[in-house]
């Protein structure tokens, strides 16, 4: 058959899929519009078609039988509304792409090969026999992502089954319409990933499904691991591999897993509200996305003021040379390492035998029973017990301390002075507890006497004096309220205190620790300040995690089993710590973590032990590390430009043409925001509209935002830490917020040596290059910064000589 011919047959099928979407969209919605009226009918008229007659047993039965009756038929008509408002919703997306691509599969032993259509949902046609349309996430769709025509096989829940791939096709539908095809021999040819690679940059990210590419087919499919570690490069497809993940799992699962049983960790706000958008373009819920630090917040927020990671990344950028930096950088790097896991840990297991530190425990100023009292008492208990059963004996015996001490407290005048200034609300709310308390205990004879002239209503609140007894009771017990809940907290442990001794204590923390780690240069001298802060209740960003773990191994490890998958995105800008948090926290979940060590700008990030240092958290065989190193966000010369930033050699760019990335020297910062106003003027008059200019810092942000402004460019957004979305125009956002996202053409001001001029700055300069889809102009005033000596010959110019195309 000609390609013609082939063209116009592909094109007949295209309008009979489109013809069938059309006429089951207008059933559904003459359905739906029916459904909807009767819901409101019924709900309006719920009570006229109930027979509601209550005068004797029999009747009241009736009653509700019909009253259940009319629920549950309401019910129904709502569950069918849903339904087919959500199948109305799948057809809506089907309606203008249809389908994207096509194989034909022969089965070992069959005479024909059957075609395959993939689409976003599957659609069976008018006999309800043939699927017209296959989810991409089918079984047999796997065959178009990770085959190419000749012998092939997918995997069933029977096994795999075996046959050939005749054909392998591709097409791009817009409205309803089948413009064209490409017949390719590419796992997934380049034609359509051209296309979809060289449009612009949007305000949220969108989903891949019609050109996954193999590898990262792997890694959306993969059922096996119990940690899955993916290592890819920057713009190589790992968000999007995690999104079209959670879309397969929560379609193979569909009768077990929901999309709040999967938690997305991401770097920031803005991170979550770019990415939110995909599942629900594949018409799935979203999954729950969190920070690390919200979680820190929650958990240590009400007894602290807890830093924030991008304060600390302020502070490492910002005050270099300042005094105890260099002691708070070499801490905050050896607070996140393994070592003082290891060595908190072992703090814990020393804590077992001797140095809890118990709060004292104080009532209107009172001592009543002393943190030494507790700390002899829990000595004194079996060290053969488990630690836990130990606290919890001695919670149980504070308690019923508190218990006698209550009672007593009862009598005194205190209580009863309170109980006579009560405030009329909160009086009638006493003394109707009281009576209920007093109804449900009835111990003493004198609280007997107390409580029937309290029940009596002829009593009423007769003797003054015993009426006054009650509600100083009352008082008594809403005052002791919060004591009893931190017992049962444990809050009597002092965890400020025994994690500041661990501080404060050299030989003791070097005794915990293992024996080839030993203490960083400076160490006392960055204790003293963490210290400081400790005591005004302030907590560094490095120490929060620690603090918190040390916390959880003392106090019980807070857990959610309802979750099932966990995705760290970003994962290389987590400490050890937090990965053992996470898997303690969420015992019952899969993890993925996506990561690249050479955007690892966290000073406490993992980049130094790499991901081996995840390989204690599970054990070996359920661990699987996949690689992507071919680049897709950028065009080929910025993929060769900024790979030599971090002498990435194995990173691979996707063959699309571009720019060559461009440098402006200039001598001032005058003329640097001269020639940023320039760029981004010639960008937006070809056409560019997702424009950023990015700078090291948030301060440098906010003064280019001035810079710019007064350069009469409009629309200039500055993005904080706190920013949620992009507002259209050009974004001027500090390199560790970029983390993730993309544009369609970057500035980077300023690259010059005085600003990205330490080795450990080279990752960030390296994000902020990698943010540019098509375009990449980099700014230096004086010097250029020194990373650039690294780039491979050739892979940027002058700004002031010729550009250079390449193609
Ligand atoms: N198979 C694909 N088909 C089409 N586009 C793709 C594909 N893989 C990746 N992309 C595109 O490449 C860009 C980068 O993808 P993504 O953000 O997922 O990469 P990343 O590895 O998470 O990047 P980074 O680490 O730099 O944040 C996105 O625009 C994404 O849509």
């Amino acid at each position: 058959m000609n390609e013609q011919t082939e063209l116009q047959q592909e094109q007949k099928r295209a309008q009979r899929v489109h013809a069938r979407i059309e006429a089951l969209v207008s059933e559904l919605e003459a359905e739906a519009g029916d459904l909807k009226e009767q819901v409101v009918r019924i709900r309006k008229h719920f009570w006229e078609d109930v027979t509601v007659n209550i005068d004797n047993p029999d009747d009241v039965i009736e009653t509700a039988i019909s009253m259940k009756q009319q629920a549950e038929v309401l019910s129904e008509r709502e569950r069918s509304h849903r339904h087919t408002a959500a199948q109305l919703k799948k057809l809506d997306r089907l309606r203008d792409s249809l389908y994207f691509g096509r194989i034909d599969f022969r089965e070992k032993g069959a005479d024909e090969a059957e075609s395959i259509y993939l689409g976003t949902a599957s659609l069976i046609d008018e006999n309800g026999e043939d699927f017209l349309i296959y989810d991409w996430r089918a079984p047999i769709s796997s065959l178009y992502y990770d085959h190419v025509p000749g012998p092939a096989r997918y995997e069933t829940p029977d096994g795999f089954q075996e046959g050939e791939m005749t054909l392998k096709r591709q097409f791009i539908i817009r409205n309803g319409e089948l413009e064209t095809f490409f017949d390719t021999g590419e796992t997934i040819g380049d034609e359509l990933l051209q296309e979809v690679l060289g449009k612009g940059a949007d305000a949220n990210m969108k989903t891949i499904v019609a050109t996954i590419q193999k590898e990262q087919n792997q890694i959306i499919r993969n059922d096996r691991a119990r940690l899955l570690v993916v290592q890819g490069a920057a713009g190589s497809g790992k968000t999007s591999a995690a999104l079209q993940r959670i879309a397969y799992l929560l379609y193979k699962h569909r009768a077990r897993l929901k999309a709040d049983q999967v938690v997305l960790f991401s770097p920031n706000p803005l991170f979550n509200s770019y990415v939110s958008t995909v599942l629900p373009e594949l018409g799935e819920e979203n999954m729950q996305q969190a920070t690390f630090q919200e979680y820190l917040e929650h958990r240590l927020g009400r007894q602290f003021k807890v830093e924030d990671p991008f304060e600390q990344m302020e502070y490492v950028l910002t005050l270099r040379g300042a005094k105890g930096y260099e002691a708070r950088v070499e801490a905050i790097r050896f607070k996140a390492s393994a070592a003082f896991l290891h060595a908190i840990a072992s703090y814990k297991d020393t804590l077992q035998q001797r140095g809890l530190i118990f709060r004292d425990i104080r009532f209107r100023g009172r001592l009543l029973i002393s943190g030494q009292e507790i700390h002899d008492r829990f000595y004194a208990t079996n060290p053969e017990h488990k630690f836990h059963n130990r606290l919890a004996a001695i919670a149980e015996w504070l308690l019923d301390r508190l218990a006698v001490i209550e009672e007593e407290e009862r009598g005194k005048n205190w209580a009863k002075d309170e109980a006579e200034y009560l405030d009329p609300d909160i009086y009638d709310q006493a003394f109707r507890y009281r009576r209920k308390l007093e109804r449900q205990n009835r111990r003493s004879a004198q609280k007997q006497t107390v409580e029937n002239k309290a029940q009596d209503p002829s009593a009423k609140k007769d003797s003054y004096e015993q009426e006054l007894e009650v509600l100083a009771g009352w008082v008594v017990k809403e005052k002791f309220k919060p004591l009893r809940r931190g017992i049962k907290l444990y809050r009597f442990l002092n965890i400020r205190a025994m994690y500041s001794r661990l501080l404060e204590e050299p030989e003791l923390l070097k005794s915990c620790l293992p024996a080839d780690a030993s203490l960083p240069g400076h160490w006392e001298e960055a204790c003293r300040d963490t210290l400081e802060k400790l005591k005004n209740k302030e907590l560094s960003y490095e120490d929060a995690t620690p603090y918190l773990y040390l916390k959880e191994l003392l106090e019980g490890f807070h857990t959610n089993t309802t979750v099932r998958h966990v995705f760290v995105d970003e994962g290389q800008d987590y400490s050890p710590f937090q990965y053992e948090f996470l898997k303690r926290l969420f015992p019952r979940a899969r993890m993925t973590v996506l990561g690249d060590f050479h955007q690892a700008i966290f000073t406490s990030a993992l980049a130094l032990s790499g991901f081996q240092a995840l390989q204690g958290l599970y054990p070996n065989e359920d661990m699987e590390t996949l690689r992507l190193t071919r680049s897709y966000r950028s065009t080929r010369p910025i993929v060769e430009f900024t790979r030599g930033l971090v002498g990435g050699r194995d990173i691979e760019p996707f063959n699309r043409p571009g720019t060559t990335p461009r440098l402006a020297l200039v001598r001032s910062r005058d003329e640097a925001a001269e020639r940023t106003a320039a760029q981004l003027r010639e960008w937006q008059a070809a056409g560019y509209t997702s424009l950023a200019v990015i700078c090291k810092t948030a301060e440098a942000s906010r003064t280019a935002v001035e810079e710019l402004r007064s350069r009469g460019l409009g629309h200039v957004h500055l993005i904080r830490k706190e920013t949620i979305a992009f507002e259209p125009g050009i974004q001027v956002i500090p390199a560790y917020l970029a983390k993730g996202v993309e544009f369609d053409a970057v500035v980077v001001y300023d690259a010059s040596a005085a600003e990205y001029g330490d080795e450990s700055e080279r990752n960030l300069f390296y994000v902020a290059c990698t943010r540019a889809m098509h375009d990449l102009f980099l700014v230096a005033v004086h010097t250029p910064t020194p990373f650039l000596e690294d780039a491979e010959p050739g892979t940027y110019t002058l700004a002031d000589e010729p550009t250079s195309v390449n193609r």
